[in-house]
């Protein structure tokens, strides 16, 4: 919870000061009943930017929505159902919407076999938002990224209202496991340790960037298993959870660290805050990849400033050449999904 504590004294401390900064923000959930979406509501319902929370999902909202209601932080909790217009009132004047919403993987499985599934639930939820609040930033945590975001982008560009700006990918996940098992393997504090995550979000196509950690040295054998470990985390808790889903608490970490950075940026006014995550990016435009994560720069507007690459080792090389083809594969997929009417 360190970062939570962390931002939230600077932005009570700023709330201070820049009082028209204050509890500014309605952030929606979309999928928020389920194993993600419960502990990044919690997680959220402590930012105090926040002055409504809205909760939708399928089932259940009203009931987790009535508990995170009782904290006495100054969000405004309301959950909403389908039916009455459930969906329109929860996104109706939201800064930000997280979509969490869609089914997680199973042993087994990759994330491209939930595409069948989320594909069409991501394109209905991403529908509504260019309704009811085209000028929200859309933060996709749904699988598979790689396709989800840009279905969103898809139907945002048919109701022209896109802005890529404003649609995200979260791949916060990758660079918090990767701060984890390599502090894990140098006994160092994670609290310390950034590491470089680039790329997307599935197997080969997330890059870490090892080189670009100024003083860690790993040997050959290390370099390997930890790029094998950040690649595959995911399947980790996968096969942990033994059909019961995959990655929900350190999800909701991450989802958390990357909604409160936005808040900070685009609401609080905080400059120079720099996150990684999958946009519509001209860093690979030459090879023919649209959307691509690299460390971005957040301003008020939402992506302020997209990171190159920067140098790469020769091994950084390979993992990037054998990303590309999947990330473009995936890419086209979602694409195709959208303009397949
Ligand atoms: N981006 C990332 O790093 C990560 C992404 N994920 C992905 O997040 C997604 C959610 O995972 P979990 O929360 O574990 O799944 P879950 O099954 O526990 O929860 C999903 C929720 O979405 C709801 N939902 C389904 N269709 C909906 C619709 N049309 N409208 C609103 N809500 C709807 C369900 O009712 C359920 O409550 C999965 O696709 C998973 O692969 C998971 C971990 C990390
Ligand atoms: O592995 C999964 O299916 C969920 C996910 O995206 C992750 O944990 O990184």
């Amino acid at each position: 919870m360190l970062f939570v504590s962390r931002q939230f004294a600077a932005a009570s401390k700023r709330a201070f000061s820049t009082s028209s900064y204050q509890n500014a923000a309605k952030v929606a959930v979309l999928g928020a009943a389920g194993g993600i979406g419960q502990p990044l509501s919690l997680l959220l319902k402590a930012n105090p930017t926040i002055s409504h929370l809205s909760l939708y999902d399928l089932f259940n909202t009203p009931g987790v929505a009535a508990d995170l209601s009782h904290i006495n932080t100054p969000a405004k909790v309301t959950g909403h159902l389908p039916d009455n217009d459930g969906l329109k009132h929860a996104l109706t004047d939201a800064d930000i919407v997280v979509i969490p919403a869609g089914v997680p993987r199973k042993p087994g499985m990759s994330r491209d076999d939930l595409f069948n599934t989320n594909a069409g639930i991501v394109r209905d939820l991403a529908t509504a938002c260019a309704q009811y609040c085209p000028k929200a930033h859309i933060l996709v945590i749904a699988n598979p990224v790689n396709s989800t975001v840009p279905i969103v982008a898809e139907v945002f560009k048919k109701f022209n209202v896109f802005d890529p700006r404003r649609v995200f990918g979260v791949t916060t996940l990758d660079v918090v496991r990767a701060s984890r098992f390599v502090s894990e393997n140098q006994d160092s504090s994670p609290l310390d340790t950034k590491i470089t995550v680039v790329g997307g979000h599935s197997g080969v196509t997330i890059i870490p960037v090892f080189s670009q950690t100024p003083g860690l040295q790993l040997n050959e054998s290390d370099l390997k298993a930890l790029t094998h470990r950040v690649q595959f985390g995911g399947d980790e808790v996968v096969k942990a959870k033994n059909g019961g889903g995959s990655a929900t608490l350190s999800m909701a970490y991450a989802g958390a660290r990357f909604t409160n950075s936005l808040l900070d940026a685009t609401v609080n006014g905080v400059k120079g805050i720099t996150e990684p995550t999958y946009v519509k990016s001209d860093v690979l435009a030459k090879d023919g990849v649209e959307y691509f994560s690299t460390q971005v720069e957040l301003g008020p507007h939402g992506v302020e400033k997209i990171n190159g690459l920067g140098e790469l080792t020769a091994y950084e090389q390979e993992l990037l050449q054998a990303a590309i083809p999947e990330l473009k594969k995936n890419i086209q997929k979602g694409f195709d999904f959208v303009h397949k009417e």
